[in-house]
């Protein structure tokens, strides 16, 4: 059931940052109680595609959940949400900061319910700083730190990547990081509040650039297709489109230059002897090598590196990706059968057990779906919960009825 049963996780977080972050908690076997507006819930439900009136993006980024919708502007909404509180090791939100204050449902708040709750922000900016009280997203992120500065071509419009990275980033140091703070409480009993930032997880990512702009105080820039330091490390051209050659380092390099396309002489030519000429004389290296390359298929030189033992695949779109046999043999695609949506396709577990898997036990919730079921595990009576519906304080899902 996951190295992490028993761990119980109340998410209070939408959209993309904290929602992964629970999911990752989820899928190695917490249990998660995702908290929702009961007006259209967790704002990625009004984020499309739909399938039969339910947001695919909610569907990738939400399975292992229960989910309860709470009004948490009433008192009797906080109510519920404090017993749960009191009960729970972990809590995530990713509001904008003061949000939880106004709610009263902060990390102060809840260490007078639960002493030793972990408690973990995730923000645009943090905690603290000049601007902190700033909502922040993903591709705000990646212009702040730098990344945009560096992807794509140089002297082209900035270029961003093409996926959220500093989200799913935030989600993933969040995990790590309440994972750490619950072995501290292990041995402490001691909780604590985590705080993450968008705009920081980010800057991490520059090591290496950090290393050469400190030291030399050399810009890193764009280098579109090709490697920083690295040469030849990158796209190159073949017969039939383009693929990736990994020779990031003196031994795979030699390996392909002799093995793969049968030029030994150019491991002790004066151009491409070291790493720091080859990448002093790339512009040339690579027409040399597309030379070669050009006479076969992608596939043809991909195979020859394989056997060579030169790291080298093919520039997928994402079907081509997800329909890989390596993917389909880790189990990274499966097939998951959602109430409303039916059965669709989701990305799996990227982290292997060998004695304590994590698992995809259910696909994401409906809003509300597991309100009645969780609040008369609290005690809440079928009268309590029929009225607290009526006045909008819970919302309870109605088969049938769509949920946004
Ligand atoms: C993403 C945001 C910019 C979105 O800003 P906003 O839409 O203005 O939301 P806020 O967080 O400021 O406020 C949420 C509001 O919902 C209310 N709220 C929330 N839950 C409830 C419940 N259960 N009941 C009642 N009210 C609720 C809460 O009181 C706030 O309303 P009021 O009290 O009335 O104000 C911000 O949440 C933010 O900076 N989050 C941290 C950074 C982050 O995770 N960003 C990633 C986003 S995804 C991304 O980057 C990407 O997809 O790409």
């Amino acid at each position: 059931m996951g190295p992490l049963k028993g761990i119980k996780v109340l998410d209070v977080s939408q959209i993309m940052a904290g929602p992964y972050c629970t999911m990752v908690l989820a899928d190695l076997g917490a249990d998660v109680t995702k908290i929702e507006k009961i007006n259209g819930g967790d704002d990625s439900r009004q984020m499309g595609p739909y399938v039969n009136g339910e947001s695919t993006c909610f569907f990738q980024i939400n399975r292992n959940k229960k989910s309860v919708a709470l009004n948490l502007k009433s008192q009797e909404g906080r109510n519920v949400f404090y017993k749960l509180a009191k009960e729970a090791d972990v809590v995530v939100e990713n509001f904008r900061p003061g949000v939880t204050k106004s709610l009263k449902i902060d990390y102060e708040t809840l260490k007078e319910i639960n002493s030793g709750i972990i408690y973990c922000s995730i923000s645009g900016y943090g905690q603290t700083g000049p601007y902190s009280q700033r909502g922040g997203f993903d591709l705000v992120a990646q212009g702040m730190t730098g990344l945009m500065s560096m992807t794509g071509e140089k002297g082209e419009r900035p270029m961003k990547s093409g996926i959220a990275v500093y989200d799913i980033g935030a989600g993933i140091t969040a995990a790590y990081s309440i994972l750490a703070a619950v072995i501290h409480k292990m041995k402490t009993s001691k909780g604590q509040h985590v705080d993450i930032a968008l705009a920081e997880i980010g800057l991490p990512w520059f090591t290496w650039e950090a290393g050469a702009y400190f030291a030399k105080g050399t810009l890193p820039e764009p280098t579109g297709w090709r490697h920083r330091v690295s040469a030849p490390y990158q796209a190159v051209q073949t017969k039939d489109g383009y693929m990736m050659l990994g020779c990031a380092n003196q031994r795979t390099w030699e390996k392909f230059a002799e093995e793969v396309i049968g030029k030994k002489e150019w491991i002790d030519d004066p151009r491409y002897k070291t790493n720091l000429l080859r990448n002093q004389h790339v512009d040339e290296l690579e027409k040399d090598i597309e030379n070669v390359l050009m006479t076969k298929d992608k596939y043809f030189w991909i195979n020859a590196c394989e056997k060579a033992g030169v790291p080298a695949g093919p520039i997928n779109n994402f079907a081509e990706a997800v329909k890989d046999p390596h993917y389909q043999a880790r189990d990274m695609i499966q097939e998951v059968e959602h109430p409303v949506i039916g059965k669709m396709e989701m990305i799996g577990i990227p982290t292997k057990f060998s004695e304590t898997p994590g698992t995809i036990k259910s696909s994401a919730p409906l809003l509300g779906q597991n309100t009645d079921e969780v609040l008369k595990e609290l005690g809440y009576d079928k009268k309590s919960i029929i009225a607290m519906n009526d006045l909008g304080e819970i919302k309870s899902y109605k088969k049938g009825v769509p949920t946004s």
